[in-house]
């Protein structure tokens, strides 16, 4: 992933967010040494605006698409409520075992309803178990995004939240070639034109797009 900002910036940004605790710090190097891809975890920064978000909006149910190793489901599921629930799914059983391991250690995986499935059959699934969420982050395969936010719109509440990650794509959204490029693209345009929805794309990172439902 091609940072969006230098590394003065990007390190002067890290040392203004509040500390990483010992056990992120452990997952986030554990993910990058063992397993495929790590630049896939949102890391420090994007998992402390993910536990604001979680805060400030009061969610007390929450769906993750595309969990990995585990961080920002333990980021958020770390400001849910102790009766709040975080469902995150993901089809990777690798990575996956990471995840479980460090939410049992966490104190939080009471809250964590792990499932291994494709994520479309994982939001059916929720949907026809008559679920809701007050906030759904998108963070897996890009040629879904568009599918998956149409999916979780019905299981949002007014005022719910739409978060997905990787919006700005290291920047190709501004000059899509690769399919995925042009799925973020779709995805972005989609929330945009989406009169249900305010939002804001923010410069996080690699991008986070927050979409507030003001409607059905
Ligand atoms: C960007 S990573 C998620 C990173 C994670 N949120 C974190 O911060 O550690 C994307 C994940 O989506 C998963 N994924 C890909 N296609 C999927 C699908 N169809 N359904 C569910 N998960 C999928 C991948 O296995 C991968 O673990």
């Amino acid at each position: 992933m091609l940072s969006l900002i230098g590394p003065d910036i990007a390190a002067y940004v890290d040392a203004h967010t509040t500390a990483e605790s010992p056990l992120f710090a452990r997952l986030r190097e554990e993910t990058q040494r063992d397993l495929a891809m790590p630049q896939m975890q949102v890391g420090h920064v994007e998992g402390a605006l993910l536990r604001i978000l979680v805060a400030v909006s009061r969610a007390r149910s929450v769906l993750e698409i595309g969990t990995y190793s585990g961080y920002s489901g333990l980021a958020m599921a770390s400001a849910l409520p102790e009766d709040g629930s975080l469902v995150t799914c993901d089809v990777d059983p690798v990575a996956t075992a990471v995840a479980r391991r460090y939410f049992a250690e966490s104190g939080h995986g009471h809250k964590i309803d792990l499932r291994l499935a494709p994520a479309l059959d994982t939001i059916a699934a929720l949907a026809a178990e008559g679920r809701r969420f007050d906030l759904v982050f998108i963070d897996a395969d890009k040629p879904n995004y568009v599918n998956y936010y149409e999916a979780v719109f019905p299981l949002l509440p007014v005022g719910g939240l739409i978060v997905a990650d990787n919006t700005l794509w290291s920047g190709k959204v501004v000059a899509p070639k690769e399919p995925s490029d042009h799925a973020i693209v779709a995805f972005n345009a989609r929330v945009a034109a989406d009169p249900r929805v305010e939002h804001v794309l923010l410069s996080v990172r690699d991008g986070v797009m927050l979409a507030r439902k003001l409607r059905d």
